[in-house]
C-alpha cells in the first residue's frame, strides 16, 4: 500500500513543533528506512504512519484513502518493536495466532496461517517453544510473523535489530529484506545505523531536526548528497571536511557559489594520480593495513584526514602531493548546502 504525507507537521502538547512540513510518498511494496541521529524525528514519523500519533496539520493517505483521522487499529498496520514484546507465557505458535484470535478469524484458518508465517520467518521448527527458549534473532522472527498475521497494509519496524549482537544484526537485516520481498508488504524501518539502512532499504529518508534532509535510493545518497549533513551521516569512515581557504581558489573556483567547506570521501584520496582530481599538499603520518583494507592518517594544514586509498609507497612524515578524485569531492556553502561543479547546474 502506498503511503503519502501531504505537508504534515506535528506539535507535541508542550507546544513544540518537532516535525516540519513532511511531504513524501512511499511507493507500494517498498522497503524504506527512516535514518537519522537521536531526536531527528524517526519515531515520531513512524508513529504518525501507525496512527499512534495524529498529525497537527496536513494529511496522510494510504493509497487513495485519507487516514489522517484514523487510529492505529483502523489503519491496519503491523508493528515490530526493538524489545520484541512477545507474550512470555504463550508458545511461538500461539504468539503468532494471538492477533488473529482477537480478530475472530476462525480456528482452522488462523492455525494454518500461523504455520505458514512460521515457515516464512523460518521458526517452523520452534513453534512449541516459549519465547524465553529462543535466541534474540528467533524472537525477532516471531515478532515479525505476529505483525504479519493480520495481513497488514503496512509493516512498521522500530529499531528491530538494536538488541541483537553484531553478527545476528547482519543476518537479521538480510532476513528482513528477504521476508519483505517475499510478502511484498510496504515496510518502513527505523534505524540510526547508516550501514543497516544502506544494506536493506530500497529508499532511505534521512531525518534531522524534524526535517527530511534527503529521500533517495542508497547509492544516490552516497554519491550525490544534498547537503553536508547527509554527506557526513552516510559513509564509513566519515567524510573528511576541510575549510575552503585551506585548499584555495584553485579548488573553490571549480564550484558554483560561495564555498565554505570541502568534503572529501576517504576512498577518493590517493597518492597516485587520478583524473579528474584536485591536488593538495599533505603529510601522510601512517598507513595501516587491516587484511584487505588500508587506512592512512594524513594532515592537510590543520586538518586531520583519513584515507583508504593511499598506498604503502607514500612518503611518511614528508610533505607530498595527494590527489582527490573529483567524484568524491563535495563543496558546501556556509549553511552546509551542496554547491554544484561549475557548469553542472541544470
Ligand atoms: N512526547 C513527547 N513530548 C514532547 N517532545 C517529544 C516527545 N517525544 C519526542 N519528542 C521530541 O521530538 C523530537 C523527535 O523525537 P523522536 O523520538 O521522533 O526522534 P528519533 O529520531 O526517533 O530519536 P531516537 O532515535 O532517540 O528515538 C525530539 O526533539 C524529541 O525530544
Amino acid at each position: 500500500m502506498e503511503v503519502k504525507f501531504n505537508h504534515v507537521t506535528l506539535t507535541y502538547p508542550n507546544g513544540i513543533e518537532v516535525l516540519h512540513d513532511m511531504d513524501f510518498d512511499i511507493d507500494d511494496g517498498q522497503l524504506v528506512a527512516l535514518l537519522g541521529p537521536s531526536g531527528g524525528g524517526k519515531s515520531t514519523t513512524l508513529n504518525l504512519i501507525s496512527g499512534l500519533l495524529s498529525a497537527t496539520t496536513g494529511n496522510i493517505y494510504f493509497g487513495d484513502k485519507d487516514v489522517t483521522k484514523q487510529d492505529a487499529l483502523e489503519r491496519g498496520v503491523g508493528m515490530v518493536f526493538q524489545n520484541y514484546a512477545l507474550y512470555p507465557h504463550m508458545t511461538v505458535l500461539d504468539n503468532i495466532i494471538f492477533p488473529m484470535k482477537m480478530a475472530k478469524i476462525d480456528k482452522a484458518t488462523r492455525k494454518q496461517r500461523a504455520l505458514d508465517l512460521a515457515k516464512l520467518v523460518r521458526v517452523d521448527d520452534q513453534i512449541t517453544k516459549k519465547p524465553s527458549d529462543l535466541s534474540g534473532g528467533q524472537q525477532q522472527r516471531v515478532a515479525i510473523a505476529r505483525a504479519l498475521a493480520k495481513s497488514p497494509n503496512i509493516l512498521l519496524l522500530d529499531e528491530p535489530l538494536s538488541n541483537l549482537d553484531a553478527r545476528l544484526r547482519v543476518e537479521m537485516r538480510e532476513e528482513i529484506r528477504r521476508i519483505q520481498k517475499e510478502t511484498g508488504v510496504t515496510t518502513i524501518f527505523v534505524t540510526h545505523d547508516q550501514s543497516e539502512a544502506m544494506h536493506v532499504a530500497d529508499k532511505i529518508m534521512v531525518l534531522n531536526d524534524g526535517r527530511i534532509q534527503q529521500y533517495d535510493d542508497p547509492q544516490s545518497l552516497y554519491e550525490n548528497p544534498n547537503n553536508q549533513f547527509v554527506a557526513n551521516f552516510i559513509g564509513e569512515p566519515a567524510l573528511n571536511v576541510i575549510s575552503a581557504h585551506q585548499l584555495g581558489t584553485e579548488v573553490t573556483q571549480l564550484f558554483d557559489g560561495n564555498v565554505a567547506t570541502i568534503g572529501i570521501r576517504a576512498e577518493a584520496l590517493t597518492n597516485e594520480v587520478k583524473e579528474p582530481a584536485i591536488k593538495m599538499q599533505a603529510v601522510v603520518h601512517e598507513v595501516l593495513s587491516f587484511g584487505r583494507d588500508r587506512q592512512a592518517t594524513i594532515s592537510v594544514g590543520e586538518h586531520q584526514l583519513i584515507a583508504t586509498d593511499v598506498t604503502t609507497s607514500a612518503l611518511i612524515d614528508q610533505e607530498m602531493t595527494l590527489f582527490a578524485a573529483l567524484s568524491g569531492v563535495y563543496a558546501f556553502d556556509k549553511d552546509g548546502q551542496r554547491l554544484p561543479l561549475r557548469g553542472e547546474r541544470s
